[in-house]
């Protein structure tokens, strides 16, 4: 039986769209255990920011005309509270500024001598006082549902106020390496290819947002039955949100992948897509929103299929938006592959995509160079000197 290949483009947003309908429920998490996954709803101040008036700079709080008597001193921490006509109060920087401040003078700029301070020429303005809610209003959405956390994020949560935010977790993945005949240690020979997807794909898949499941290991080379196949696959489903599998993607003797899928009862949410490398990729859905994605066994078609499918994927899973492609110039002519997308390994040059040598879909040398792939539409090739989407790979 042949599958159709459907569009790259449209294969990618249908992915995404699944993904979205599936997408993972929220769950409360200390913010320093956020990093990489989702706001589940938009990130809000609880005060306002700063949340308090607050010295910019080491110096003097003064009100009225100098010299002023100096009469006390706030530090960052303390609590400051009113200043009299006349006087000077020491201040900190990030200390409070207290009530009725009229300038701050910083430190360099003034003398303090017996008691009294002075400066040669008063600030015209307040820049140094940093005001109440200048950065953000008590409330204020400052990020919005779908954002992905990052340190950044982390420690604006934690600049206004925030212990536990609200997120969508990293989809959890497992992989399945599928062929027998792969060799998992030593040089290959005597007809047996090295496995270079068992040891390179899970960091690919922690690159690329997913969170390797406990113990995350490849599990395999399966054995090649239809039994062995089922049973990994149900396995690897009780714990993951994504399970990615490598080979047997065609419908060959030995290739027990879509054999397997509907013996699980899964149905295809897209099956081969227009791509070269790589197009006979697949995700499959199962019931509980969890998904198989079938990656392609030649290694560099592997990679096309985690930039084609699993980016899309965990992006509707997470909750965030659909995962655009950039653009770049080719530094080079790229010619097109027929009625099908043409991936192109390229590495960026003084911002210009360069494209490789030893792309063959078998190869990994090129792709060991590369930064992502330059994306040539079906039905066009591409010329030196001209703009074209790029997609970056994990890493
Ligand atoms: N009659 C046809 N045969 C093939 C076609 C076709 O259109 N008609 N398409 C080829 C394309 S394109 C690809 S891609 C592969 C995809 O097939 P599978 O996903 O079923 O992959 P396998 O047959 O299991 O393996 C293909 C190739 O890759 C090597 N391989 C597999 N796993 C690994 C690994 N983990 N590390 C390194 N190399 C791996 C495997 O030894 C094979 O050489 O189908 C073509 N055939
Ligand atoms: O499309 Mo295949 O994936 O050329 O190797």
């Amino acid at each position: 039986m042949t599958d159709t290949p459907i569009d790259w483009a449209a294969a990618r947003r249908t992915v995404y769209e699944a993904g979205l309908a599936a997408k993972l429920l929220p769950v409360r998490y200390p913010i320093a255990q956020a990093d990489g996954a989702t706001l589940a709803e938009p990130l809000r101040t609880l005060t306002p920011l700063p949340a308090f008036r607050t010295s910019s700079v080491d110096g003097y709080a003064v009100r009225g005309t100098g010299p002023w008597r100096l009469a006390g001193r706030v530090l960052a921490g303390g609590e400051a509270g009113d200043i009299r006509e006349g006087t000077a109060i020491e201040i900190a920087t990030g200390a409070m500024v207290p009530d009725g401040t009229e300038r701050i003078i910083r430190v360099e700029h003034s003398t303090v001598l017996n008691g009294l301070v002075d400066c040669e020429s008063l600030p015209t303005t307040n820049a140094d006082i940093r005001e109440i809610g200048e950065e953000a209003a008590l409330g204020e959405e400052l990020l919005p549902e779908g954002h992905r956390i990052t340190p950044g994020v982390i420690g604006l949560a934690a600049s206004c106020g925030h212990d536990l935010i609200s997120v969508r977790p990293k989809p959890r993945a497992a992989l399945l390496i599928f062929g027998d005949e792969l060799a998992v240690t030593g040089p290959p020979g005597h007809g047996r290819v090295r496995d270079a997807l068992g040891p390179s794909l899970p960091s690919m898949l922690s690159h690329a947002g997913a969170d390797p499941i406990p113990g995350f290991r490849p599990r395999g080379p399966i054995d090649d039955t239809l039994e062995a196949h089922v049973s990994a696959l149900r396995a690897a489903l009780d714990d993951a949100d994504i399970v990615c599998t490598t080979g047997g993607t065609m419908r060959g003797p030995v290739d027990h992948l879509h054999p397997a899928l509907a013996e699980l009862g899964a149905s295809y949410v897209v099956n081969t897509v227009a791509v070269r490398p790589g197009f006979p990729m697949l995700v499959a859905g199962l019931p509980g929103g969890r998904f198989v994605v079938g990656l392609p066994g030649n290694p560099q078609s592997s990679i096309v299929a985690v930039v084609s499918l699993v980016l899309p994927l965990l992006a509707g899973l997470a909750g965030r938006e659909f995962p655009t492609t950039s653009t770049v110039e080719l530094a080079a002519d790229v010619p097109g592959r027929g009625d099908y997308t043409h991936l192109a390994l390229v590495r960026l040059v003084a911002g210009r995509a360069e494209p490789l040598p030893h792309a063959g879909s078998a190869m990994l040398r090129g792709l060991a160079a590369a930064d992502g792939f330059a994306i040539i539409p079906p039905g066009r090739s591409g010329t030196a000197g001209t703009h074209v989407g790029f997609v970056r790979i994990p890493a």
